[in-house]
């Protein structure tokens, strides 16, 4: 991950006196060899113009996906208020952590179609292809939502958002994802799930107005749980990941800034959520993947033989639930912590939610329908679930959702990756989207 803060804070405030210094610093005898031979002169006139040119014109990228957008400046604050202008007092005013994720996406993208003020905030890191989180940008760019180049562990980024718009919630999705890949790098868990978070907060709590705070949690978090289906009253004390360790720390981190500040916060659990514009690092879109170029997939099954089953999202399902818990969300009651010093105003919401989708599909079928959806014969190795942080199976009791956000999914499997597939086939079309091969 890049730092940012080791870039100028306003665009364009690198002193291009600087790169000229050594043609400035002539000396004397190298001014008095120009002068002896015209054709020196204007050799020298004419490199000094190149260079003078090649200075000033936008330098490209030897790595576009690295390039940042150094954040500040009057034309970046512009941009800021503008994506997260709303279109009516009633509209909220929305920062998105972790835009240009698949969530995250979605649901900027659903938040700006209703008239919703949306500021997106992404590090663009390469956990999977940044490419694609870059096609996601142009997409929310059309919208009109602005991503800030930034990383959520970067406090004067924060702090200056939050100087800049008067944020009413905050629905924070930046996240270190993927169960597995927390056994290669742990700390990249720590430091988004753990640290980011609490970076967060702190900003969050010293905000005035004070946002409302939904965020995401996982049905990793369940665990070795074997009560089925999950309901948010049973357990979560076995995780079975790194993963879902830090994500049920995230949790218990967010009831102690509920305690003492006053922030008002929702958490929910999401269950496998998957569809157009998912993450490659998930087993669905790296089957299709594999499945189209012929390629042998592992299916894993349970140690003692029985499958291993997910209660699959779809995203807008998903969608529906994280703007279900935005407009549920109450104030928090603690305007002017940090700010002021004053103390919160009673007690401030707090909520945990499953959105699921109460029907768990073995991972055999999912692998079924894909066989039928991309009509190839899938080459399967099934092999047991090596111990690496998996679990057997999720599935989602979501009468809590249903009752207090209004969520209900409507989506099937096979329904939900038709639509992937077809976006899939779309988007990785050679012909069409040169950009992303
Ligand atoms: O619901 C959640 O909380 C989590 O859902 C997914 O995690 P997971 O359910 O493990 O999703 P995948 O990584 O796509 O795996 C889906 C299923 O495929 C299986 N799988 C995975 C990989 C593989 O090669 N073969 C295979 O059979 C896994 O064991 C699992 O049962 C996400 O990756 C997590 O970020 C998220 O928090």
């Amino acid at each position: 991950m890049d730092n940012i803060n080791i870039l100028p804070s306003t665009p364009g405030k690198l002193k291009p006196e600087k790169y000229y210094q050594p043609y400035n610093n002539n000396n004397n005898n190298y001014i008095h060899r120009i002068r002896l031979s015209k054709l020196t002169l204007w050799s020298s006139i004419f490199l000094a113009f190149i260079i003078f040119f090649f200075i000033l014109s936008p330098s490209p990228s030897p790595n576009p996906i690295r390039t940042h957008n150094p954040w500040g400046g009057p034309d970046w604050e512009k941009r800021v208020t503008k994506s997260a202008r709303r279109s009516s007092a009633s509209s909220l005013t929305v920062l998105v952590t972790g835009a240009s994720g698949f969530v995250g996406t979605h649901v900027s993208l659903a938040l700006k179609r209703r008239g919703d003020g949306v500021l997106g905030l992404d590090n663009f890191n390469r956990y999977y292809d940044p490419n694609l989180k870059r096609a996601r940008q142009k997409l929310l760019s059309r919208a009109g939502v602005f991503v800030v180049e930034g990383d959520i562990n970067d406090e004067k980024l924060l702090h200056k958002l939050f100087d800049v718009v008067p944020f009413t919630h905050v629905m924070h999705l930046a996240a270190q994802a993927g169960v597995r890949y927390a056994m290669q790098n742990p700390n990249s868990y720590i430091h988004s799930n753990i640290a980011g978070f609490v970076n967060l907060l702190e900003a969050s709590k010293s905000a005035n107005p004070q946002p409302s705070i939904v965020y995401a949690s996982s049905s990793s978090v369940y665990g070795l749980n074997s009560k089925v289906p999950f309901s948010e009253k049973d357990r979560t004390d076995q995780p079975a990941s790194l993963y879902a360790a830090t994500k049920k720390a995230g949790e218990e981190i967010a009831h102690v800034y509920n305690h003492i500040y006053g922030l008002s916060i929702t958490g929910l659990r999401f269950f496998t959520v998957y569809g157009p514009w998912g993450r490659p690092d998930m087993a669905y879109f790296f089957f299709t993947k594999d499945i189209l170029k012929r390629k042998q997939i592992t299916v894993f099954e349970s140690p003692d033989g029985g499958s291993v089953a997910r209660d699959f999202t779809y995203i807008d399902d998903i969608v529906k639930g994280c703007l279900g818990a935005l407009d549920t969300a109450k104030k928090s009651t603690g305007v002017g912590v940090g700010v002021g010093g004053k103390k919160k105003k009673g007690n401030a919401q707090f909520r945990i939610f499953n959105l699921g989708n109460t029907s768990p599909v073995p991972v055999t079928e999912l692998v079924d329908i894909l066989e039928r959806l991309l009509k190839v014969k899938v080459k399967r190795k099934v092999m047991p679930m090596p111990r690496n942080g998996d679990v057997r199976f999720t599935h989602a009791n979501i009468s809590k959702a249903q009752r207090e956000l209004g969520y209900m999914p409507t989506t099937d499997l096979e329904t939900g990756l038709n639509k992937f597939v077809r976006w899939y086939l779309d988007f990785y079309n050679p012909l069409k989207n040169k950009s992303v091969w």
